[in-house]
């Protein structure tokens, strides 16, 4: 804190105990400032609209610094590209934080946050102390991550453990004249940078006040550096959705479940299953650490404590649970606003009759306007002990046990609804294999497929290669272990007409049913395909819908055949001499497999 009181040159420093009194000091600041205004329709809850400059994680201004460039990204073969992440040296990233933080939080205050990636009385947890001159971001991580004295307590008291994540952030406030100085979001969009140094567990945030780039404790805590503390200690940090669902019988099994952002992980977890007799409850909706114990189970936890969820989309049909959660103590950024003092965004009910809207820029909107409402990435941000289906363990220090994996992402083409991996090398070669169309989730512009291997691409906090070789490794993680079983899921696949072939949302939990026989290994569910094992007619429910179970479970052979070969190139390319040997016999297997088929 000195030396960055020294850098900065804040005017206060405060340091946040967490207390509710606290939080309200806070709030009433940001109504002062104008950077959020109240929603009197709900509870507690309030509305921040950023910079239209400052709405989504920027990708390409977001780097791993290690001495070793390998360290910390893939190397791909010469004249290629990297795609899974962005490196830099020390020394520049120093030069970086030079050339930026020096008193730039001058006649500002900054805010301490002792903050804990997981209960605090699991073994499983880490903390954190993030520094930030945004009253926006100590209020979201207030609801992010369990904040304040507590976690000073424990930090004084676990001098085993060493260490914490130092995390310094400013949103950055360009001088005298520039158009961001007299915003109510301030931020340095021009010169935003996100750092992360796993050799020394440090992240620093510069220019950006939007979640992914300025809650520290998420994606580059939980994910980035998180990834790099977890390979050294023989763990997984991923980013996965946790539910869980108990069958008519009362058996109850947790299934994680790894898909890009933007793709479907917050309404998973928060599922309200349209099958009689099951039950879903939520663990975690966004990120998992998760290990094998002594007995070979593998054990998670969610590191968080709320949820930052996509807006768009979510309404009373779609995700009912999500509905029940967010309107009391929510901070919701880049939604629209209704004349009588809720929020609105795409996909949501209509308001009452006479009520107006205005649009996330704070213009007038209509139901004809040409621009949406919300921004499509606009969040709510909302404590997680509000969810209703919250499951009882989600607490427990322990963890709890993982029984099945689903890889997925949005393929409009070609990828079934569901299909099995036929063992763990295979299961890790379809991570790897991951793609899924862009979303508004970050810079990326239209909806171009793309490689997103473990939905990590943005998130890997080290060499791929190795990522992938730490996962193979977990065959042999300890004496007895209990691989959970793997699938990949694609709610998303369209029709000729452009139309979603699934409906989506509680009508998934037909998938996650079949996926629950699969693991008590039931006879009769599965036929095997050349890239994995489908479900069989009879022992896939579709009672009460109408859908093509054809269409939706064709594995066409001459588009992955086209798959494969680009798959490969890609995985080659990219990461080249850190390639598992694993990986390259399992494209050759694959490649066999469709060979063997009779093409249409
Ligand atoms: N068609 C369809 N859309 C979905 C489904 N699940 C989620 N979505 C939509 O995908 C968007 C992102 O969902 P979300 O659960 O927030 O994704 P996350 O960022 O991975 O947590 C929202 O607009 C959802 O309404 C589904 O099963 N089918
Ligand atoms: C918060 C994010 O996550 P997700 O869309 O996966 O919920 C993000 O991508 O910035
Ligand atoms: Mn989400």
């Amino acid at each position: 804190v000195e030396d960055s009181v020294e850098l900065c040159q804040p005017e206060n420093v405060h340091i946040c105990d967490g207390s509710d009194a606290e939080n309200a000091m806070l709030i009433t600041r940001l109504l002062e400032t104008g950077s959020i205004v109240p929603l009197p329709k709900y509870k507690n809850c309030y509305l921040a609209t950023s910079s239209p400059s400052d709405v989504a994680r920027v990708e390409s201004k977001t780097f791993i610094c290690t001495a070793d460039r390998r360290e910390a990204v893939n190397v791909p073969k010469a004249g290629v590209k990297g795609q899974l992440g962005n490196w830099m040296s020390p020394e520049d990233a120093d030069a970086a934080i030079a050339e930026r933080f020096p008193g730039c939080m001058k006649g500002r205050t900054m805010y301490v946050i002792p903050f804990s990636m997981g209960p605090l009385d699991s073994p499983y947890s880490k903390i954190g102390v993030q520094l930030t001159d945004s009253a926006y971001v100590v209020c979201s991580m207030r609801i992010m991550t369990r904040i304040g004295n507590q976690v000073l307590e424990k930090l004084g008291s676990s001098s085993s453990e060493g260490y914490f994540v130092k995390a310094l952030h400013s949103v950055g406030w360009p001088a005298e004249g520039h158009p961001a100085q007299r915003s109510q979001w301030p931020c340095d969009p021009e010169r935003t940078i996100i750092l992360h140094k796993p050799e020394i567990n440090e992240i620093v945030s510069y220019g950006s006040g939007y979640g992914g780039n300025s809650l520290l404790g998420k994606k580059c805590f939980a994910l980035r550096i998180g990834s790099s503390i977890a390979r050294r200690e023989g763990w997984l940090a991923e980013h996965m959705l946790i539910l869980g669902i108990t069958d008519p019988k009362g058996t109850k099994r947790y299934v994680a479940a790894a898909f890009p952002s933007a793709c479907g992980k917050t309404n998973m977890a928060m599922m309200r299953p349209t099958l009689p007799g099951y039950k879903v409850e939520c663990v975690g909706d966004d990120i998992v650490w998760m290990r094998f114990d002594q007995k070979g189970q593998l054990r998670a936890i969610n590191p968080e404590f709320g949820f930052f969820g996509v807006a768009p989309g979510t309404s009373r049909t779609t995700n009912p649970v999500a509905m029940d959660t967010v309107f009391e103590n929510t901070i919701f950024t880049n939604v629209a606003r209704t004349s009588d003092g809720g929020v609105y965004w795409e996909g949501m009910e209509d308001p009452e009759p006479g009520v107006t809207i205005t649009d996330w820029l704070g213009e007038p909107w209509t139901p004809g306007s040409t621009k949406p409402a919300a921004h499509p990435n606009s969040r709510f941000c909302t404590p997680a002990s509000q969810c209703p289906m919250i499951d009882p363990h989600w607490e427990s220090p322990e963890g709890v046990p993982i029984d099945a994996i689903l890889f997925g992402g949005r393929r409009p083409k070609g990828v079934p609804l569901v299909y099995e991996a036929f063992d763990w090398k295979h299961a890790v070669f379809i991570g790897a294999a991951m793609k899924s169309e862009a979303t508004a989730a970050a810079e990326h512009k239209g909806k171009e497929i793309m490689h997103d291997p473990f939905a990590m691409r943005p998130f890997f906090g080290y060499n791929f290669g190795h990522y992938l070789q730490h996962w193979l490794s977990m065959e042999t993680a300890v004496p007895n272990v209990k691989l959970p079983k793997v699938f990949h899921v694609n709610w998303f696949r369209k029709d000729d007409q452009g139309k979603y072939m699934w409906p989506g949302y509680g009508e998934n939990c037909r998938v996650l049913e079949w996926i629950l026989l699969r693991i008590d290994n039931e006879p009769g569910t599965a036929v095997p395909t050349p890239i994995g094992n489908v479900p069989t007619r009879e022992k896939f429910d579709l009672e009460g819908i109408q859908v093509d179970f054809d269409g939706l479970f064709d594995v066409p052979v001459d588009f992955w055949k086209n798959e494969i070969e680009e798959i490969a190139k890609f995985l080659y390319d990219q990461v080249d001499e850190d390639l598992p040997e694993e990986i390259k016999e399992q494209i050759d297997n694959l490649l066999k497999r469709l060979n063997s088929q009779r093409t249409a």
